[in-house]
């Protein structure tokens, strides 16, 4: 099976390329496979580019554990670039349909390639029960969610794909690798949640670090920073635009007028290889 290693903000993804490659049956299994960083590619899921009957191109996003998302911000850029990169679709205006609905991408070029991508994220989705959360409040902003010892102040937003996100002081391990996985499984989300924690250098200015639901951490999460944007401006903490800065990179965020998020960063391709596992 042939396939690109791209990253998007260092959240890097193994991409095949289904108008060509014939896949086994059972995705989930190739997902966990690939993503081993020991035995595998490695790398912080799969995702499958393919053909759309709406849109020039279909992406699917299953992270390391081998679980499908609905949405992958960092992966759409990625997709959006190969489908320009290697001649799927030849404009530089996409559309991409995901699990979250058909979204709108305008390409960057740098030389002939593709370097930056700015997305039309769609709209926030608010209502406790969509997002999913048991917690109260539409969305739930500034509440309590607890952890026993611990209680946090946790506002949730779904991108497509459920967050739910912790201001703190500093941002740091304990935060992402002790509270991040008890957040993960916490019963107040039925769908298990992706955790962001925040630290807000200024008003347009956000640090971020995430604990990804089916991945743990990673670099960088585009519908993290998606939803850290909204969660700023419903929190009063942060302005409609602002630079977020992720371990592998900045992603830059405005929730416009509209209701709609734009997020714009980069997407670079790695290198091409082919999958002989499983090993
Ligand atoms: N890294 C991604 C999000 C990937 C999916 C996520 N772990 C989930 O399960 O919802 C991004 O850039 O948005």
């Amino acid at each position: 099976m042939k396939f690109t290693k791209m990253h998007g903000a260092g959240n890097d993804y193994v991409y095949v390329n289904c108008f060509q490659e014939t896949l086994p049956q059972d995705i989930a299994s190739l997902a966990i496979q690939v993503s081993d960083r020991h035995k595998g590619i490695g790398s912080d899921g799969l995702i499958l580019i393919c053909p759309s009957e709406t849109a020039d191109a279909q992406m699917r996003m299953f992270n390391a554990d081998g679980s499908e998302s609905e949405m992958c911000g960092n992966g759409i850029r990625c997709v959006a670039k190969y489908v320009y990169d290697h001649g799927i679709a030849q404009q530089d205006h996409l559309k991409i349909e995901t699990g979250a609905g058909i979204l709108n991408l305008d390409l960057e070029l740098t030389g002939q390639k593709v370097s930056q991508v700015r997305v039309n994220m769609g709209k926030p989705i608010l209502a406790s029960a969509e997002i999913p959360t048991l917690l109260p409040g539409n969305p739930p902003v500034n509440a309590e969610l607890n952890l026993g010892e611990q209680k946090l102040e946790v506002t949730c937003v779904s991108m497509g794909n459920p967050h739910c996100i912790t201001f703190v002081e500093e941002v740091n391990d304990h935060w992402v690798h002790v509270i991040g996985p008890q957040v993960e499984v916490h019963s107040v989300f039925p769908n298990r949640v992706n955790a962001e924690f925040i630290e807000v250098v200024s008003p347009a200015e956000l640090k971020m670090r995430v604990w990804e639901r089916g991945s743990g951490e990673t670099q960088a999460c585009g519908t993290g920073a998606c939803a850290s944007a909204v969660a700023g401006v419903l929190t009063g903490r942060s302005e409609r635009n602002v630079l977020i800065h992720l371990p592998g990179g900045d992603l830059r965020l405005e929730w416009a007028g509209s209701d709609e998020v734009f997020m714009t960063g980069p997407a670079v391709e790695v290198y091409e290889g082919i999958w002989t596992g499983p090993h």
